[in-house]
């Protein structure tokens, strides 16, 4: 997968398919005001390429062919390298609606412009220098964010925040290694082998820092899975449907009423979830039920995290304490439910006997206790990512960042010269992650190819 030229002038629509109110066609690279110039006439009549940059002018796009008027627009200017890609870059303003967009397109690319590629206008971006690999990722992530987490995450990656603390890592790691490099250089000066250490063991620390977010920021990212499991009529269809605020699984005192799973999205506190009601688990002669509590069984096991909900106003059962075994604790939530009703248990000696963590008090019925279930979902899903506020969510950047980890581990572990090449290797990962270093063209070509046409 060859990258596209550069060079030459490229036009997309950069607004979302479908009809709006205005809809955008953007110009970049040095022919940009010479196509401008020829579909499209400023109320002033003041030629386009003499238009001052940053200025937003009224006027008509124009078909010169017909003089048929397209529509009214506003045009708005850009001069190299002051713009999004560096170059040249123009924006007309239409209104918006895929037949008048589709029009001023063809316009373009009639007048010499080449539709852009996936990403191309990114792509120019960053080899113009004027934004890093890890920031034009982050457009990426910007546009795609469904959740307000991802969301944030995303700014924070295009105003450099990671960027900064890769440089900080980069930085470490340069002067131990060019320490090393005079120890060869000049060995009776002798560089203590603690100099080396310190700003080794700071690297490292905020490398583990950074990669102890990345499972918080695959959530953010994607999505967690949460699991509602339980006895039958323990409550599940009931908490989901307080979770979700609608009635969206049916309720009924009827043991056994969901019979296969069943899936709604839900924003728990920011954090974009798929919870997922499921057939009550019991031994059953019912071979559809059966199936039900197979998928439940499977749908538990595969989950970001399973509520296990126990009723509190029957006794526990044996089935309950079998449920607990079932499941890794660290992807374990146990909920007392029906807290509303006289309690036939004690949630902190359930605690205790089954070995789990809090035993949380819930009602679905009065609401009680479901803002702390939020926490503790949120906590549990996302909260490993201690106070950092930057979370890597990004696969690219995790794996790149796990290579940099064990090279510095194994440079720590080495004698010098030894420890010099795993420092070398660190650096050239650390390059190609920022893209300030050498980055192969298949990897811009494919980080470039998931992006919209018109980004
Ligand atoms: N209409 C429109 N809205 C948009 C964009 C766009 O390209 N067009 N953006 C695109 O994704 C984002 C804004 N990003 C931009 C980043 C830099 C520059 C720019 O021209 N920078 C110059 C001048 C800055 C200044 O005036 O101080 C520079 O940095 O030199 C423009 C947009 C979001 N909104
Ligand atoms: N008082 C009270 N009753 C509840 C509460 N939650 C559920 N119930 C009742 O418990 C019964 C079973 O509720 P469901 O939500 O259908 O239980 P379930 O776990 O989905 O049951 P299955 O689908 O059969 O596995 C219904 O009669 C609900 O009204 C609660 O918080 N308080
Ligand atoms: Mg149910």
């Amino acid at each position: 997968m060859p990258l596209p030229p550069l060079g030459d002038t490229i036009a997309a629509i950069a607004t979302a398919p479908g009809v709006g109110a205005v809809g955008i066609v953007r110009l970049s690279g040095p022919e940009s005001y010479a196509v401008a110039e020829r579909l499209f006439a400023p109320r002033s009549g003041a030629p386009v390429a003499a238009l001052p940059p940053g200025r937003v002018v009224y006027g008509r796009i124009v078909d010169a062919a017909t003089d048929e008027t397209v529509d009214e627009a506003l045009l708005l200017t850009f001069r190299a390298p002051h713009s999004y890609t560096g170059e040249d870059v123009l924006e007309l303003q239409t209104h918006g609606g895929p037949a008048v967009l589709r029009r001023v397109l063809d316009l373009c690319t009639a007048h010499g412009a080449r539709l852009a590629g996936p990403g191309e206008f990114t792509l120019r971006a960053f080899l113009s220098g004027r934004l890093d690999l890890v920031q034009a990722e982050a457009v990426l992530d910007l546009v795609n964010a469904q959740s307000d987490s991802a969301r944030r995450n995303a700014a924070l990656g295009l105003s450099k925040a990671l960027t900064e603390q890769l440089g900080l890592i980069q930085d470490d790691i340069t002067r131990v290694y060019g320490d090393i490099q005079a120890v060869f250089d000049y060995p009776d000066e002798g560089v203590p082998e603690a100099a080396f250490q310190a700003p080794l063991e700071r690297a490292l620390g905020r490398v583990r820092g950074l990669l102890s977010t990345a499972r918080a920021g695959r959530v953010a990212q994607r999505g967690a899975r949460l699991a509602l499991i339980g006895r039958p009529n323990a409550g599940k269809s009931s908490l989901l449907n307080a979770l979700l605020g609608y009635r969206r699984s049916i309720v009924s005192s009827t043991p056994g009423t969901t019979r296969d799973y069943l899936e709604a999205p839900v924003d728990i506190l920011g954090v974009p979830v798929t919870a997922v009601d499921t057939a009550g688990i019991r031994d059953t002669g019912d071979a559809v039920e059966a199936s039900g509590v197979e998928a439940a069984k499977e749908i538990a096991e595969h989950a970001d995290l399973g509520l296990l909900l126990l009723d509190s106003s029957t006794p526990l059962a044996p089935d309950d304490r079998a449920l607990v075994g079932e499941l890794s604790p660290a992807r374990l939530l146990v909920v007392a439910s029906k807290s509303d009703l006289p309690p036939a248990w004690d949630p902190c000696a359930a605690q205790r006997e089954l070995g789990v963590g809090p035993v949380l008090r819930v009602s679905a019925a009065t609401g009680e206790g479901l803002g702390a279930l939020k926490e503790a979902i949120r906590e549990r899903l996302v909260g490993d990512a201690g106070g950092s506020a930057l979370w890597l969510t990004n696969e690219r950047h995790i794996a790149a960042l796990e290579a940099v980890r064990e090279h510095l581990e194994r440079a720590k572990a080495a004698p010098d010269d030894l420890a010099a090449l795993d420092l070398e290797d660190a650096l050239k990962t650390l390059g190609e992650l920022t893209g300030r270093g050498e980055v192969a063209e298949e990897t811009l070509a494919h980080i470039f190819a998931n992006f919209c046409v018109g980004k």
